[in-house]
């Protein structure tokens, strides 16, 4: 499949993963919104995903992050959001680009910013909008596994999560650069359906 319109430079990057028969959908203008990432080295290696209890996405797991406010860089946003919601700093870096539009929801787009970072300090804490949980990020054909297959980390729970992300979460895991595009409908009872998706990392 050709990369999706929306997403610059996709002519550098070649595709992981594909889907879907429909045309891309159409959208007027992107807004900008951040989703950050701890994954610890472990052992066991894990990572942090919080469980939101409110607004869009409720009672889905996902990274921490929010909208860009007017004045701030992603960058600045992401570290704000990861404060405000579940009270830790990190040395995020950037990872990754995703583009999200929905049929028959807003004219616009979600551009998500990707942020990853190895450590973290503070404490973490649950807020109104999040609660933080560690899951397991074992490679399983990993040394680690070899040397001591145990650990009480529940996998990351891709079926309580948006359905994009089962499509990047393994490249975020790997520490790729990527980008995608994913077009949603949700069907009469509000559940989302993906409508075509594409995803890749860097050519070179
Ligand atoms: C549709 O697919 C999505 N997949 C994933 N993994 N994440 C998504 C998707 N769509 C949106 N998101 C992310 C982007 C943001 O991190 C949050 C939504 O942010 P929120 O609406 O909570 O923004 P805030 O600025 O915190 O909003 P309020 O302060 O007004 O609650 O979901």
């Amino acid at each position: 499949m050709f990369p999706p319109p929306g997403l610059l430079d996709v002519s550098q990057y070649i595709e992981t993963s594909s889907g879907g028969d429909e045309a891309w959908l159409a959208f007027t203008s992107k807004k900008l919104y951040t989703n950050a990432f701890i994954v610890s080295p472990g052992p066991p290696r894990k990572i942090l995903l919080g469980y939101k209890k409110r607004g869009f996405g409720a009672n889905l797991y996902n990274g921490f992050g929010g909208k860009v406010e007017d004045g701030e860089t992603p960058a600045q946003a992401a570290l704000r959001e990861l404060k405000e919601e579940c009270g830790i700093e990190a040395p995020l870096n950037h990872c990754g680009t995703l583009l999200f539009v929905s049929k028959g929801g807003p004219e616009w787009a979600f551009q998500i910013e990707i942020y990853r970072a190895d450590a973290y300090s503070g404490t973490l804490i649950e807020t109104d909008e999040m609660r933080p949980e560690w899951f397991s990020a074992v490679d399983t054909q990993s040394q680690e596994v070899a040397e001591k297959p145990n650990t009480t980390l529940a996998p990351i729970p891709y079926d309580s999560m948006w359905l994009d992300d089962v499509h990047w979460m393994p490249l975020l895991l790997s520490n790729r650069h990527f980008v995608g595009r994913a077009d949603f409908d949700t069907d009469a009872s509000g559940k989302y359906k993906m409508l075509k998706w594409w995803f890749g990392i860097p050519s070179t």
